[in-house]
């Protein structure tokens, strides 16, 4: 691998919601520019409320919600109103944050009605990627516009743990998991080729908190999976970090440029 993932470290999470605005934004007006949509992939944890500081800022610029196809990078197996759920999190956090009038964004939930079966939630979430991609006969892989992920303590990323035989998937677009270390256990995810094979794809990750793991990823990668998406991505995938998770981190920081 030639080139290697770009590494942004800001003073703090408004500095860094300014560049993750104008990042996103140019990666809305590429996705626009080449099919019409934007089509993003979003994780949960901290990141839809860095999203909400970044996109719901005023600025000169123009987020064109009524373009954005929304997707979720992983999401637990819970109704859509229930506190672990990742659609309800983006909702509190962006969606209902929408300015009034605002023509809002075609989001793809998780359908409900199967939240009993794992593997069946993830082959119907799968169908709404082959719906919205093309049919799977003519796309090996669906190729989003951008992942938005976040990174865990452990070096997990969307619902993909270190060591968990779901790296080893190849050919599913989403897989279940049963027994996510992270509660609640049972989840779906994106799979590793599928979060590879993104157009873009950012981390954001702040706090002292993330310094072990991220010096971990940065330095060692040790198959940790943040590092399999690092390698996997090279300089199509920019980490927003603040300057607490990079402390000592030796790993070249560049400065923001789009
Ligand atoms: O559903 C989930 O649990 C998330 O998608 C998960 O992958 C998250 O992004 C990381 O755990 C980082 O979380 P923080 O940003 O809160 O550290």
């Amino acid at each position: 691998m030639g080139k290697q993932a770009n590494l942004y470290a800001f003073p703090g999470v408004d500095s860094l919601a300014v560049a993750l605005r104008a990042y996103v934004l140019a990666c809305q007006e590429a996705g626009i520019a080449r099919h019409g949509v934007f089509k993003v992939g979003v994780s949960g944890g901290s990141l839809p409320k860095t999203l909400a500081a970044a996109l719901l800022a005023d600025g000169d610029d123009t987020v064109k919600w009524d373009r954005w196809e929304v997707f979720f990078a992983d999401e637990r197996a819970v109704p859509l109103d229930h506190a672990d759920s990742n659609y309800a999190l983006l909702k509190a956090e962006l969606l209902d944050k929408l300015p009034a009038g605002t023509a809002p964004p075609l989001v793809h939930t998780i359908s409900p009605e199967y939240l009993d079966d794992t593997q069946e939630l993830a082959d119907q979430y799968e169908q709404t990627l082959v719906r919205s991609f093309a049919s799977r006969d003519s796309v090996k892989l669906p190729i989003f516009d951008l992942l938005l992920l976040g990174c865990g303590p452990d070096g997990h990323t969307c619902s993909l743990f270190p060591g968990h035989e779901l790296l080893r998937e190849t050919s599913a677009w989403v897989a279940p998991i049963e027994d996510s270390p992270k509660p609640p256990p049972r989840r779906i995810t994106l799979t590793l080729p599928v979060v590879r094979h993104s157009v873009r794809v950012a981390f954001v990750a702040t706090g002292a908190g993330k310094q072990g793991i991220m010096k971990e990823i940065f330095e060692e990668g040790n198959g940790l999976p943040c590092a399999l998406v690092n390698e996997g991505t090279g300089d199509r995938c920019s980490w927003f970090v603040d300057n607490a998770a990079v402390e000592g981190v030796s790993y070249p920081k560049r400065p923001f440029s789009l």
